[in-house]
């Protein structure tokens, strides 16, 4: 049933974008933000609060002017937000004082343009253009762009915070954490910062690195006596990217050096960027101190596309490399492979290396023969029952027994073990767990999933079933029989 609330969708959202301007419109009224009307409101449903904060900072004005010419009477606005994880979990809190954002971003598969830089460091010739002397990656590679990246519906905001970041470095929110599952993008992302930076400020000092270059790079200062160098490396940046944050998880002496280089650059006006494989709130053993610090700007997460995203990534991939996917064929591999987008790309890579070796005509017929096995092995993908089955059975539980309203620790644990398997081996979200497992809401999942990541950090831990050391022997021996 249609939400009659939204019925005057369409006539808002075309003021609105007609009064903040087409760029504006695009960052922050985007998919994942709905107006309507109801009763004397004007309902702005939008992500997280970190958007309620900002656009009532930013846009209250505009919202009640069009609320008014459109409705023709007086709203109120009422926010409803939409987070989808735990209460607290999200608390950020924009700085509305820094420069409007000006992202371009329309559609699924349009790149985004960033357009020139305000001030701060000197800036390129207007028109940018791919770069002569296109930044690499430490393996020599050029760093993947923003514009290649191809957002659908759950990873559009955080291709727009990334375009915002590059655009405003830090003026607009600071940090930005960019966190989702394991090949969805997200190096691609920090590498497209680290891009667009150099390309619209070229005297920026950008530090890129990954967090274990970070650890090992600071536990060497220390064994060699170098750390004032190292100090003055990491703290001298413009904008800082680190990648796998959560490769920090336990270690203390590291997390208070990043803390303190954090703090010092951000006081000295530097923008940092980062990207993590869980939301901040959810690594195991991170210091409160560091973990706030991660919460105080923008904290987006990257979902998995869906069969349209999958296709148009496709279809953009094989066009990087001058071929032109048959529909069929990408809707082929869409459909049956939608873990990550490595996956992806793997596919196509066999699909395309099929065609060029065997000489055949690339259509549905040779994706079909040259997929034959990675399809049939995704086909035994596990599933929720197939996890249920397997930790009851384990826990000598009875049928259904996971999904009953039990409390008994009995019962709660390996709950909690099952729930941790499932976001760790399905592609299912939190909600679709949480109903799977008794009809329990998301957050229930997520403090699961949290807790079971405690339980292995915790080396004095007792293992919950007799016969097993740790909780991590536990869960291998559930693994084991799911055959991963
Ligand atoms: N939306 C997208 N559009 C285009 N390419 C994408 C997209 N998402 C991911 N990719 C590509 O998929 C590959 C894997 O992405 P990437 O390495 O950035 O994932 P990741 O999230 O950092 O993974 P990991 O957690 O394993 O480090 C890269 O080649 C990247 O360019």
């Amino acid at each position: 049933m249609t939400d009659r609330r939204f019925e005057m969708e369409s006539a808002l959202r075309a003021a609105v974008a007609e009064r903040v301007g087409e760029s504006r419109f695009g960052l922050w009224f985007g998919d994942g933000v709905r107006l309507g009307v109801d009763g004397d409101a004007l309902t702005v449903g939008v992500p997280n609060r970190f958007f309620r904060d900002w656009i009532k900072g930013k846009y209250a004005g505009e919202l009640a002017s069009v609320g008014e010419a459109v409705s023709g009477r007086r709203l109120e606005l009422a926010f409803e937000v939409a987070d989808e994880l735990e209460p607290g979990v999200d608390e950020v809190s924009p700085s509305p004082e820094g420069p409007p954002p000006d992202d371009r971003r329309r559609g699924p598969t349009v790149p985004i343009a960033l357009p020139s830089s305000p001030g701060g460091w000197p800036s390129p010739s207007p028109s940018p253009g791919p770069p002569v002397d296109r930044p690499r990656s430490r393996r020599g590679r050029p760093l993947r762009r923003l514009e290649e990246f191809v957002a659908g519906p759950g990873t559009r905001l955080a291709l727009a915070a990334c375009g915002e970041m590059a655009e405003a470095v830090g003026a607009t929110f600071n940090p930005l954490v960019v966190h989702g599952g394991v090949g969805l993008g997200k190096t691609h992302l920090l590498e497209g910062v680290a891009q667009a930076v150099s390309r619209r400020h070229p005297g920026a000092r950008v530090v890129h690195q990954t967090a274990e270059a970070f650890t090992n790079g600071f536990l060497e200062s220390m064994r060699s006596g170098t750390l004032n160098a190292f100090r003055s490396r990491s703290r001298s940046a413009d904008v800082l990217i680190l990648d796998d944050v959560h490769f920090l998880a336990a270690k203390r002496a590291t997390q208070d050096e990043f803390q303190h280089a954090f703090d010092a650059l951000v006081s000295s006006g530097a923008a940092v960027v980062l990207a993590s494989d869980q939301h901040p709130r959810l690594i195991p053993k991170l210091t409160d101190e560091l973990a706030t610090r991660l919460l105080g700007g923008m904290v987006v997460k990257l979902e998995a596309p869906d069969p349209t995203t999958r296709r148009a990534i496709l279809k953009a991939k094989a066009a990087s490399r001058g071929v032109d996917l048959p529909d069929a064929v990408a809707a082929y591999i869409a459909d049956h492979l939608r873990a990550s987008v490595r996956e992806l790309e793997g596919a196509l890579h066999s699909v395309l290396a099929h065609a060029g070796l065997t000489g055949k005509r690339l259509d549905l017929d040779l994706a079909r023969s040259a997929l034959r096995d990675t399809i049939r092995h995704t086909a035994q993908a596990i599933a929720l029952k197939d996890i249920e089955r397997a930790v009851s059975t384990l826990f000598d539980l009875p049928a259904e027994g996971l999904k009953s309203d039990s409390r008994a620790r009995a019962v709660t644990h390996p709950r909690m073990l099952a729930m941790y398997l499932a976001r760790k081996h399905t592609g299912a979200a939190y909600s679709e767990i949480g109903r799977y497992f008794g009809g329990r809401n998301h957050s229930t999942v997520i403090s699961a999933e949290k807790k079971v990541r405690c339980w292995l950090a915790d080396e004095q831990r007792q293992s919950l079933l007799a016969g097993f050391e740790t909780v991590g022997d536990v869960l291998a021996a559930v693994e084991r029989s799911l055959g991963t």
